[in-house]
Parts: C-alpha cells; sequence; structure tokens
C-alpha cells in the first residue's frame, strides 16, 4: 500500500485556513484533518478533541518531552503543536491527512518531510486580512495587532513552499486546493 499524502496549510492569521480545510473536508471526507494541541483558550463554541486539545502549559511541555509531537511553535503568546503517532499512523494507512499549522511549524515538518506537499494561503490584501480577523470577532485589538505583524513575516516566508492558493473567495480557493490534491496523487515519484 502507498502512503497517503502530507498536505501542511499555512498563512497568516483569519486569512481563512480553518474556513477553506472545513469546506475542502465536505468535499473530500476521505481526507483526514489533524487536530492539533495548544496552550490557547478555547473560543467560544471550540470543542476539546474536535477543533484542538486544549492543555495547561505544563501539560503541553510534557508533550514536547516525551517526544508527541511531530513539530510545535510558540505564536503570539501561546504553544501549538501536531500529535505525532496521528500523522505517521494516518499515513502508514494510506491516507491523506492535511495540516492547519502556521510558519515555523511548517518549516520543522517539512525538514521531516521534504515529500509533504506545502500551500500558503494568501489574503487579496492585507486591508482585507485586517477586516477578516476583526470580523471574526475572537481576538482583542492588541492580539490582532500581533498577529497582522507576524502575518508580513510570515508571507515573507511563503517561497519555502510549493503552492500559493490566494483565498479570495471561499469556493475557489477549495478548488485551487483540490485540483493540488489531485495532481499531487499524479504525479510521478521517483526515488533517487
Ligand atoms: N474567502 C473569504 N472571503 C471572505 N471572508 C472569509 C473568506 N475566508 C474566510 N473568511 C472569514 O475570515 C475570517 C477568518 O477565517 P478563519 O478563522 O478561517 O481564518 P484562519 O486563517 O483559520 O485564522 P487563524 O489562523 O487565526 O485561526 C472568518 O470570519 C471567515 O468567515
Ligand atoms: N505550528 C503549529 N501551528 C498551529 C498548529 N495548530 C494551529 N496552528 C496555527 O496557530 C495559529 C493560531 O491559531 P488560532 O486557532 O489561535 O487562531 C494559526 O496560524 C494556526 O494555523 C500546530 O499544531 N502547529
Amino acid at each position: 500500500m502507498s502512503k497517503g499524502l502530507l498536505i501542511v496549510l499555512s498563512g497568516p492569521s483569519g486569512v481563512g485556513k480553518g474556513t477553506v480545510c472545513t469546506e475542502l473536508r465536505k468535499r473530500m471526507p476521505e481526507l483526514v484533518y489533524s487536530v492539533s494541541a495548544t496552550t490557547r483558550q478555547p473560543r467560544l463554541g471550540e470543542e476539546n478533541g474536535i477543533n484542538y486539545f486544549f492543555k495547561s502549559r505544563e501539560q503541553f511541555l510534557g508533550m514536547i518531552e516525551n517526544d508527541q509531537l511531530l513539530e510545535y511553535a510558540e505564536y503570539v503568546g501561546n504553544y501549538y503543536g501536531t500529535p505525532r503517532d496521528f500523522v505517521e499512523e494516518t499515513l502508514a494507512g494510506g491516507k491523506d491527512i492535511i495540516l492547519e499549522i502556521e510558519v515555523q511549524g511548517a518549516l520543522k515538518v517539512k525538514e521531516k518531510f521534504p515529500e509533504g506537499v506545502f500551500v500558503f494561503l494568501l489574503p487579496p490584501s492585507l486591508d482585507e486580512l485586517k477586516g477578516r480577523i476583526q470580523g471574526r470577532g475572537t481576538e482583542n485589538q492588541a492580539t490582532i495587532d500581533h498577529r497582522m505583524s507576524v502575518a508580513a513575516y510570515e508571507i515573507g516566508l511563503m517561497e519555502n513552499y510549493d503552492y500559493a492558493v490566494v483565498n479570495d473567495e471561499i469556493d475557489l480557493a477549495c478548488q485551487r486546493i483540490q485540483s493540488i490534491i489531485i495532481a499531487e496523487h499524479c504525479k510521478i515519484r521517483k526515488s533517487c
């Protein structure tokens, strides 16, 4: 059995990664979603084990210590990380898995899985990006400003990715990512 594809979706906060991922999973139900661990407080409506595994700082540091994370990063005051076993078991089972993670973590995944498919989601403009984070209504102004200041640095690292997809419209962004996944499955992979 051939291994599944490891797909990494990154992009600045508020660009629409979560929205696009949710829509993509409806269109591709066979695509497995990697639920991350985080020390961030749950937002209204977020559920443990569905949106994130919500952890205390001590619990998260324990996961690092026990090598349970494929990657982790500190982002705007909180830790975020990808549980290792779930990803490895899903891939070994021949299924595709998507990781929705920020840039530092994505680059660490690339070191370990250079064969992964790295997709960067871009906003139509920085003004639109700010409008989307504000419109979501989940962050206070200081956190929005902090996330926006990190956004420019993150976009600067886009050249490390395989694909850039503009999220101007959810349907179009999903179609583009679906096309990428289909094309990657058709790729002739040479072992050298
Ligand atoms: N193409 C789009 N056009 C207009 N609004 C959008 C689009 N995509 C997403 N949004 C909206 O932008 C806001 C941010 O989207 P979302 O939470 O999915 O971003 P994110 O990249 O996952 O953010 P974070 O990294 O902070 O978790 C949401 O209110 C969402 O409804
Ligand atoms: N490096 C990682 N980044 C992750 C992971 N899970 C989510 N994220 C990213 O963190 C920011 C902030 O997320 P939010 O839910 O607080 O808005 C965003 O870019 C996520 O994609 C992870 O496991 N590792």
